[in-house]
């Protein structure tokens, strides 16, 4: 399995951290706040409800407030990563970043807390005084001995898991892999000998994992930056390292290193050497886990041998053993069972889950997480990546099942078939569908324009979709500004295609190509020549004409129409199909697409049949099964009206078509078409559920109840994208981030298939 190897400058990692809003994390409420009685129900006096019935149960603050889905994530900043002690604030991206994965991964409200003290007492004192609040805590990036001292004060303390992420998710995950490392080598733990580089919170604590696994105490040799931990040490020793002190004389980690099966770095960056690598036994295990870089980089070991098993904490390599697998699906468990704690038993049975789910095939749905390729389990795949959607449904249920076999569960799931498929339905469908058109995309490498090259956040778009491996960008301008521009965003000289319009070699073709199309249409060939020298709309769609390049994205800077005319000047529509603008809508586990959102005003009845007939197949296309609702103020011509009439129309021209095959139904308003119970007053309604294609009566309705869905909503809305032009262009709307730049340009790349299968 080969991995892209995605890069960005510091300026892109900042400005994702600060725009468009600074940090990775906001709050949103779960029930309306919209009336007096909303008010008065969720603040004084409707409040003092649950507020007595907690008093009296405290449990009960599980079933009246989001505890029971909340976890929190608190450091004081004294082991950042691989960086060292920086301070409690400076710890605050790393644990935003952790509440943002508890939330994407598993569905787990989260939110980061820095404690400004470096004194162990006084961080559990504030930690007890506020932990259980919360359903579970995640402790993170706290230094050693420290971190071991206030974690298990902590779980005594508190009747709530306390889980410190560095120790056990690490071990988890590492021990997951070593599992997997062994099988693949023919070992077996027991014989394994084992050097680890770091005896802190990580290195003792997976050392701690797989002794409890099987390895021998003996086996395990642990090294810090004094050197080997070996009984009678007395330098810079504590009882934690004293723990994993073994009879050797063994003194340094080169000599630790020397003929082991297994090196495991959980200390800092370039760490172990290629000379020790090379000193190790046949098939040897390197897991370099420092973050953000490893011990020994996997190319440095393949310099040396190539017979290693290789796994990193990063997400650039194969085989990333780094605790996103785990955390977010341990608490899950925790969290679903309600339990008071974390133990070991919940511990084993995550990893053992892990280990055995990179065993499993990799079916159709999931091998788009692993970038189109399918991995299947060997050297370069002992581990799932933290994008295998399996995950969130598989782990869990182990680790719940654990919490209940061991009697740390307050509420016992009674029925483990519906539980599993309650957490398939907690994973994230808009990541789904980009992460498949991303895969897609990386597959086919398409050249894509990037018609307006001198924009800033088009340049960022551009250099962040090449450097994603998304496909090849071309972009559009005068060499010196973009040049310009590329160098205040921080982009390297050269990595960028530009063609300046003005100066093509492929002028003439092209506008000969315009003028014969143009020239009965009031257009002189002097008017043409201009358009393909200033005009980048028509000059990147004269690339698609020619074949030139494969989709363009534009309108970051000009109104929508005016990109979509001047593409509509050199570009047909396809034949017998509609141009429309068509947006995906994504909110709680429910995609529904909204069109047409862009192109026609005010669409006949004819219209609206063939918007319905475009966007049903393009639905289809992306795996969805269509059914269509034709949206209108009335419902089955209760009132009638006259753009109701034109919905009716639409209805009975699909009827009269005959060979329609997808559901179809109108006119109706939106409530009844995504209400699966409206059968009841309609019980000749021939949608068999709610509908998922909302065709809407006019362009204005479809525009303003997706931006109100998108601005009033938690809804994710990706589009409009534009259907049926015979080349891929995508219009941004003015001012679109980097990130829609970006999402746009991947689904152009995407899009070719669908307009030109024969490409595929
Ligand atoms: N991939 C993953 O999922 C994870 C990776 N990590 C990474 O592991 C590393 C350690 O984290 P953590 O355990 O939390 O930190 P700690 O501060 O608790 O421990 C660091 C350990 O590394 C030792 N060390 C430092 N430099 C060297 C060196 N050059 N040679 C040998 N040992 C050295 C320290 O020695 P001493 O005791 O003498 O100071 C200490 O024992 C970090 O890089 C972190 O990013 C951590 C958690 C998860
Ligand atoms: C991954 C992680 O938690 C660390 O490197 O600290
Ligand atoms: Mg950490």
């Amino acid at each position: 399995m080969t991995t892209k190897r995605p890069s960005f400058t510091d300026q892109e990692a900042l400005d994702f951290h600060s725009k468009p809003t600074p940090g990775k994390i906001s709050m949103a409420p779960t029930k309306p706040m919209g009336t007096q009685r909303d008010l008065s129900l969720a603040y004084s006096p409707g409040v003092a409800i649950p507020v007595l019935a907690i008093a009296e149960d405290i449990d009960k603050a599980y079933d009246y407030t989001s505890k029971g889905n909340m976890v929190a994530v608190i450091s004081n900043g004294t082991a950042i990563l691989g960086l060292g002690n920086l301070g409690h604030m400076a710890s605050k991206p790393v644990m935003e970043g952790k509440s943002v994965l508890f939330k994407r991964f598993a569905d787990i409200d989260s939110i980061d807390v820095e404690v400004n003290t470096t004194d162990a007492e006084d961080f559990i004192r504030t930690v007890r005084n506020i932990g259980d609040t919360w359903g579970g805590i995640n402790l993170e990036d706290i230094g050693s001995p420290d971190c071991f001292i206030i974690e298990s004060r902590l779980r005594e303390e508190l009747d709530i898991p306390v889980f410190h992420d560095d120790q056990h998710g690490t071990a988890i995950i590492a021990a997951a892999g070593i599992i997997n490392a062994c099988h693949i080598t023919g070992r077996e733990l027991k014989d394994l000998k084992v050097a680890v580089s770091g005896a802190g919170a990580a290195g003792l604590s997976v050392a701690g994992l797989i002794r409890h696994l099987g390895v021998k105490a003996e086996n395990i040799l642990m090294c810090d930056s004094t050197g080997v931990v070996y009984e009678g040490r007395t330098d810079k020793m504590d009882q934690f390292k004293s723990a994993f002190a073994v009879k050797t004389s063994k003194r340094t980690l080169a000599e630790a290193v020397e003929g082991a099966d297994c090196l495991l770095g959980l200390s800092a960056k370039g760490a172990v050497s290629k000379a020790m690598v090379k000193s190790m036994a046949k098939n040897p295990i390197i897991f370099a886990m420092a973050n953000p870089d490893p011990e020994i980089t996997p190319e440095e070991i393949k310099s040396v041998r190539d017979d290693a098993i290789i796994a990193t904490g990063r997400s650039d390599y194969p085989n990333q053993v780094n605790n996103v697998l785990g955390f977010p699906y341990i608490f899950r468990g925790a969290l679903d069972v309600r339990a008071r704690s974390i133990n070991e038993e919940m511990k084993v049975a995550a990893a053992r889950a892990l280990a055995e789910l990179a065993r499993e095939d990799v079916p159709d749905e999931v091998a788009a997480a692993y970038h189109g390729a399918r991995p299947s389990f060997g050297r370069d795949y002992i581990i799932p990546t933290p994008f295998d959607p399996r995950l969130i449904s598989f782990i869990p249920p182990f680790v719940a099942q654990a919490a209940m076999d061991t009697g740390v569960a307050r509420k016992p799931i009674a029925d483990m078939d519906t539980y599993r498929a309650s957490l398939a339905q907690r994973a994230d469908p808009a990541a789904a569908f980009i992460q498949g058109v991303q895969a897609r995309a990386r597959d086919v490498q398409r050249r894509i324009v990037f018609a307006e090259g001198e924009e800033p956040a088009v340049v960022r778009a551009a250099f962040s979709f090449k450097n994603q491996g998304l496909g090849h960008p071309i972009l559009i301008g005068r060499e010196a500004q973009v040049e310009r521009t590329m160098e205040q965003m921080g982009v390297p000289a050269g990595t960028l295609e530009i063609i300046n319009a003005r100066l093509s070699d492929n002028n003439p073709v092209y506008t000969d190509f315009l003028y014969a199309r143009l020239q009965r249409d009031g257009y002189l060939k002097r008017d043409v020549q201009r358009l393909v020298n200033q005009d980048r709309n028509i000059f990147g769609c004269c690339m698609l004409k020619n074949g030139d390049a494969d989709g363009m994205v534009t309108g970051v800077t000009r109104n929508y129409d005016v990109a979509l005319s001047d593409s509509r000047l050199v570009l047909d529509t396809l034949p017998g199909q509609a141009l429309i603008g068509m947006s995906m809508v994504i909110n709680r586990g429910r995609t529904v697409f909204i069109a047409d959102t862009s192109v026609t005003e005010l669409p006949q009845g004819e219209d609206l049949a063939n918007i319905a007939l475009e966007a049903a197949a393009a639905v289809r296309a992306m795996g969805f099964v269509p059914r269509v609702a034709f949206l209108s103020y009335s419902t089955f011509g209760n009132p009638m009206g006259e753009r109701g009439e034109k919905v009716r129309e639409a209805v009975c021209i699909l009827d009269e078509m005959g060979d329609v095959d997808f559901e179809y139904e109108g006119d109706m308003n939106a409530d009844i078409a995504l209400n699966p119970s409206h059968s009841l007053l309609y019980p000749f309604s021939r949608l068999k559920g709610p509908a998922n294609v909302l065709v809407m009566p006019a362009i204005h309705a479809a525009s303003i109840s997706t931006k109100l869905l998108e601005s009033m909503s938690r809804a994710t809305v990706i589009g409009p994208m534009l259907l049926g032009l015979e080349k891929p262009v995508q219009i941004a709307s003015l001012g679109a981030t980097v990130g829609d730049i970006v999402n746009l340009a991947t689904i152009a790349a995407y899009d070719v298939d669908r307009v030109h299968p024969d490409k595929a």
